[in-house]
């Protein structure tokens, strides 16, 4: 008798875990942790000294909870798209571990709360620009771009890299210079970032109609424009210093990653392989996040010393 009855609130409080899961999955976590780290890095740089600590957290749930819940709708809307590659199949709405309906609720709730969170906490500023972030990734990209053009990330790009303009406005009130640059980084940054990855899954993009720049124009085509993309970012990476944003720590950090970035790019530009494209898209992501990084320990260190 005591078994059955510990066992169905065990089952219960798994069931809870596991939808819980469910819904986690559907706002992408990495890519939204990476977002809100260059939201977060804009907050920081913004200011000379501490970013309040309410304002740190209010700032930074509310644009993680109107990114995840961009991503929810992107789900939603490619569930069909997504059932059909393997990289993307085992998401929870093609494996019908949530309904579309469930997923407009979440997404609806967990939107509107971030950003009310953002406009009532932080400002109204902050909340506009977030709105259009949603608006450009969600719908403009998704459903506009995505299945029209192999321009989709160039244009559709320009959402991913606002994250650090929402975080200095979040602290300042303002879209400032400094963050149009931190912006032009995450911007010149995608279109490698997202062909390495379309260059070794051409594919399964081919097979589901998606218009992905190696689909439309071919492998050579796409890795001579990896490697011009990667020539701008360098330029680009290297304007905080050259702006005096940042100091003498940002300028080594950045010259090693954008060396290193450069490096997989002509390596790639030469000699093509999947491992290659595959290594050069992982390294993309711990190259962003080292770089941001960077940013944070130059401003931070003139700060203290
Ligand atoms: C339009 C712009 C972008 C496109 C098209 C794009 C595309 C992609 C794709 C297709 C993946 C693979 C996801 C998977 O295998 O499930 C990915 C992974 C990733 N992206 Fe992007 N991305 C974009 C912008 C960004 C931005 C702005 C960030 C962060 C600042 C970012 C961070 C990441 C991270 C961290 C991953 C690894 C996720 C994982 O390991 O599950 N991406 N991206
Ligand atoms: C409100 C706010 C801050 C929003 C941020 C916008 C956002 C979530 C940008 C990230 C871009 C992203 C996840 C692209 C993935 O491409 P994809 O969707 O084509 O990839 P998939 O094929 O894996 O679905």
């Amino acid at each position: 008798m005591s078994i059955t009855t510990s066992a169905v609130p065990q089952r219960k409080s798994i069931q809870l875990w596991q939808s819980f899961q469910h819904f986690f999955a559907l706002c992408k976590p990495r890519v939204t942790s990476l977002i809100v780290f260059t939201a977060m890095i804009g907050m920081f740089l913004a200011t000379p000294g501490m970013v309040p600590l309410g304002l740190l957290l209010a700032a930074s749930l509310g644009i993680a909870m109107a990114s995840g819940a961009a991503a929810a709708f992107n789900c939603l809307i490619e569930q069909q798209i997504d059932a059909r590659m393997a990289r993307t199949r085992g998401r929870p709405l093609p494996q019908g571990q949530v309904s579309s309906l469930q997923t407009v609720i979440f997404a609806s709730v967990v939107g509107g709360l971030g950003l009310a969170m953002l406009y009532f906490w932080v400002n109204p500023l902050t909340m506009w620009l977030t709105l259009a972030t949603f608006v450009g990734y969600a719908v403009i990209y998704t459903i506009f771009l995505k299945p029209a053009t192999p321009l989709n990330i160039v244009i559709g790009g320009a959402s991913g890299a606002m994250p650090p303009i929402l975080g200095w406005a979040a602290v300042t009130n303002v879209v400032s210079p400094e963050s149009l640059i931190l912006f032009l980084i995450i911007f010149a940054w995608t279109p490698p970032h997202f062909w390495a990855l379309a260059l070794y899954r051409r594919a399964e993009y081919a097979k589901v109609g998606m218009p992905m720049l190696p689909v439309t124009h071919g492998e050579e085509f796409t890795r001579l424009h990896i490697l011009l993309y990667t020539v701008i970012l360098f330029a680009v990476a290297l304007m905080p210093f050259g702006h005096g944003m940042s100091g003498v720590i940002y300028l080594v950090a950045s010259l090693i990653l954008n060396v290193w970035f450069m490096a997989y790019a002509i390596a790639l530009y030469r000699h093509y392989s999947d491992g290659l494209a595959q290594r050069m898209f992982r390294f993309s992501i711990i190259y962003l996040s080292l770089l941001f990084a960077a940013l944070l320990v130059d401003h931070y260190w003139y700060f203290t010393w």
